[in-house]
């Protein structure tokens, strides 16, 4: 099913063109990112595939489907506390009482905002207020999700756990994002939209790299480290190796490592 198809559509606003010619496609499931730089034109053209924006010229298709955005920056001066606006939002949605309670509960651990809860959203931090704005969007169950520069103002824990978020709970739906952070490109996307002076100038399909995962260890370098299932491996001194390994074997080589009695330092993903 096709989420939008757009035909030479174009954005005025003012008396200025934001967008010119737009022309694409876009299906159920992709899981687009939208890149160029400042002022290019990614979150005008991620208004104009959600319909935020509506178009000035040529011709626009959308699917009718349930359909969440997370603005860049999240409204301010929000007097409800988190949880409050959350269950609201979430009621707004068709959520509903303990079973909707026990999903914000859950949301807010896994983003570690669970202190925030009863704080009025408008004393919370940039990076507090942007997961209050994911969660919500993500409360919606969405068919598709319009996600505008969403690891702005968030840790790289949080960064992670977005990630861990969107590749489980949006499966087959669709996503598209703006983004300048190649992570998120490299673990989401499978196509990506360049856009240079509101024009679409590229339009590539990417194959998504394998999460890939570094094990620090303390191993004496004259000991065998090629028998272990890393696909890299590289001594930091005589005695401190850094492996890389496929995420998917990183418990296969840690339960290796443990079981000969070697000091792990780190485990860390790879970027
Ligand atoms: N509501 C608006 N009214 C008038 N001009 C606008 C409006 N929104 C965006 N623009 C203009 O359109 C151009 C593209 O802005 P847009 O926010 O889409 O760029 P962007 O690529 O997302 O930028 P950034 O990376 O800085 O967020 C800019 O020149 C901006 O000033």
């Amino acid at each position: 099913m096709k989420i939008i198809e757009a035909n030479v559509a174009g954005k005025q606003m003012n008396g200025n063109f934001l967008l010119h010619d737009i022309s694409i496609s876009i299906n159920q499931g992709e899981k687009v990112a939208i890149i160029g730089h400042n002022g290019s034109g990614k979150s005008s053209l991620l208004k104009l595939i959600g319909g935020i924006f509506e178009y000035s010229s040529g011709d626009i298709k959308r699917a009718k489907i349930k359909t969440a955005y997370v603005p860049e920056h999240f409204p301010e001066n929000i007097r409800f506390k988190m949880q409050e606006y959350l269950l609201l939002m979430g009621k707004m949605s068709g959520g509903q009482g303990d079973e909707l309670s026990k999903q914000i509960s859950a949301y807010a651990k896994s983003f570690d905002i669970e202190e925030f809860l009863h704080t009025p959203l408008k004393n919370c931090s940039k990076g507090t207020k942007q997961k209050a704005g994911i969660i919500q969007a993500l409360l919606m169950d969405p068919e598709l999700l319009l996600l505008d520069e969403p690891l702005t103002g968030l840790d790289e824990m949080a960064q992670l756990e977005l990630v861990n978020q969107l590749e489980s709970k949006m499966g087959n739906n669709t996503i598209i994002f703006t983004v300048h952070e190649s992570m998120l490109i490299d673990r989401l996307a499978d196509r990506v939209l360049t856009i240079k002076n509101g024009r679409i100038v590229d339009d590539s399909i990417m194959t998504k790299k394998e999460k890939q995962m570094v094990i620090k260890a303390v191993i004496p370098k004259h000991l065998q480290v090629q028998g272990l299932p890393c696909i890299s491996y590289e001594f930091m001194d005589e005695n401190i190796v850094e492996m890389t390994v496929l995420s998917a074997d990183s418990n296969k080589l840690l339960k290796e490592l443990l079981e000969q009695d070697y000091f792990i330092l780190e485990l860390r993903e790879k970027r």
